[in-house]
């Protein structure tokens, strides 16, 4: 079936991921925006082009706040696209000038359970801020110092252990002609 007509609501808009390292943002973000027929970023894989070099490296090289730069500049190129799904890294939300444009697009939360992030997370070598430190005290911080933050987005979808990546899309789906209701592109831009 063609649901492409579903998302009309739209309108344009660009869809931002926002959530913990782990959440699914790069994984659901691609399938979602075959969805919606929406071209596909991942600010990730975007300052790892930039940079020449894997994240890894960038901390460990140059140290999170030159990421931190790189990853605000990245944002602020997707942000002037259009019919665009952008999977952003979890630290995204911390920069208060990240939100100016953030709130160019709608703004979705995944929303998942610390011992999902774990399960998920403890084979990975991949984030830096992971490494050599208790995995769920780490994980259980951030999301501690963050979730005020993601509280913030335009919607917010929660993932249960269940929850395949195909049926996260749908919920997705489902509730964006709800929310896009309330949505008003002049909103506040500080
Ligand atoms: N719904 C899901 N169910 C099971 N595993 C998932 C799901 N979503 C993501 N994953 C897995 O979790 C890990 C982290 O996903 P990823 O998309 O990289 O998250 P993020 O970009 O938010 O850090 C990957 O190994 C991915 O395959
Ligand atoms: O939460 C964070 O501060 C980070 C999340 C990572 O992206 P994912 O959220 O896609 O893992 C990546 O940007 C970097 O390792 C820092
Ligand atoms: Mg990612």
């Amino acid at each position: 079936m063609d649901n492409s007509t579903d998302f009309n609501s739209l309108r344009g808009l660009s869809v931002f991921l926002l959530g913990m390292m782990g959440a699914g943002k790069s994984t659901l973000g691609e399938l979602l925006s075959r969805r919606l027929q929406y071209r596909f970023f991942d600010t990730d894989i975007l300052i790892e082009r930039v940079a020449g070099k894997k994240i890894r490296e960038i901390f460990a090289d140059e140290g999170e706040a030159t990421f931190r730069e790189l990853e605000t500049q990245v944002l602020a190129e997707l942000s002037s696209l259009t019919k665009t799904v952008i999977a952003t890294g979890g630290g995204m939300v911390l920069k208060p000038m990240n939100w100016s444009y953030l709130r160019h697009g709608l703004m979705i939360w995944l929303d998942v359970p610390l011992e999902i992030l774990v399960k998920r997370l403890k084979q990975d070598t991949s984030r830096p801020l992971l490494e050599s430190t208790d995995l769920e005290s780490k994980l259980e911080l951030l999301l501690e110092q963050r979730r005020g933050l993601y509280a913030e987005a335009d919607l917010r979808i929660v993932v249960s252990d269940l929850d395949t990546p195909a049926h996260i899309v749908e919920k997705i789906l489902t509730a964006i002609p709800t929310v896009i209701k309330d949505f008003h592109p002049e909103r506040d831009h500080n």
